[in-house]
């Protein structure tokens, strides 16, 4: 069975379709890449799959479950859990309390919340900064410290949204390997990545948004290949 079933979501604001009809599904295990032009609707798909907004049209099933309706801790206490585009770490709360601010998600054991924040801050490669306040890291550490926390929710579905954005390129790098990691552990995730060449190596897969339809869905070679996203993305570097 998928882990997730997306069946002709749409979202409207007012009269804009920012996503139209959009249909996929993702097994267990898998890396799915999304991509697609600045406003092609990805964020607003991730907001519809993870209960931030309720999709206008069109169902969302989780492991079977219908996702439609729900909250965002409801969507996370079933296992699917998203990051944000602009890292926001509750800045005056030391990198470790941050990480167990998520596993709390799970237990109301303080001794279990650390236990686990601290397994996942070593995951990351923060462990070493686990006393620090988390306003004072730099963007590559955030977006680390973003990954961990949502980690320790202990999820069956990650979904990263420009996780390597901002990033150089040895920072894209590490976490380009903690994703590859993180699927040697089974973990699935979907991928919202303007980095082509880092979306091309990691994905298992690819689904292609262009003015909020699905343009196209394929291997990386499919895509790469595929003039319509070529075109779409006219001016941009694909491969
Ligand atoms: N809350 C909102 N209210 C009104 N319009 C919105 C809202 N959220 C998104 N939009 C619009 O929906 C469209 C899709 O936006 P979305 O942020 O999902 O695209 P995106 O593919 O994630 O873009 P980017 O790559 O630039 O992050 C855009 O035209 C955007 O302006």
């Amino acid at each position: 069975m998928a882990i997730l079933e997306i069946k002709h979501v749409s979202k409207f604001f007012g009269g804009l379709a920012a996503n139209s009809d959009v249909s996929f599904t993702m097994e267990k295990g898998m890396i799915m890449g999304l991509i697609g032009p600045n406003g092609a609707g990805k964020t607003t798909l991730f907001n519809c799959i993870t209960g931030f907004y309720p999709p206008s049209k069109g169902e969302v099933l989780f492991k079977g479950v219908r996702m439609n309706g729900l909250q965002p801790n409801q969507v996370c206490h079933l296992g699917m859990v998203r990051t944000w585009q602009k890292v926001r770490p509750l800045a005056k709360m030391t990198v470790l309390d941050n990480v167990m601010v998520g596993a709390l998600a799970r237990t109301t054991s303080l001794r279990v919340a650390r236990q686990v924040a601290l397994e996942q801050l070593h995951v990351v490669k923060l462990e070493r900064k686990e006393a620090f306040l988390a306003g004072g890291l730099p963007i590559g550490e955030r977006k680390k410290l973003e990954v961990a926390r949502v980690l320790a929710t202990k999820p069956e579905l990650l979904l990263l949204d420009e996780v390597m954005g901002g990033l150089n390129p040895a920072e894209s790098e590490e976490i380009i390997q903690l994703i590859l990691e993180l699927r040697k552990g089974g973990l699935t995730q979907m991928v919202i990545e303007h980095d082509m060449k880092a979306i091309m190596r990691i994905s298992d897969r690819i689904v292609v948004l262009n003015s909020g339809e699905k343009l196209a869905e394929g291997v990386p070679q499919e895509i790469v290949n595929n003039k319509d996203v070529v075109s779409a993305y006219l001016g941009e570097e694909v491969e």
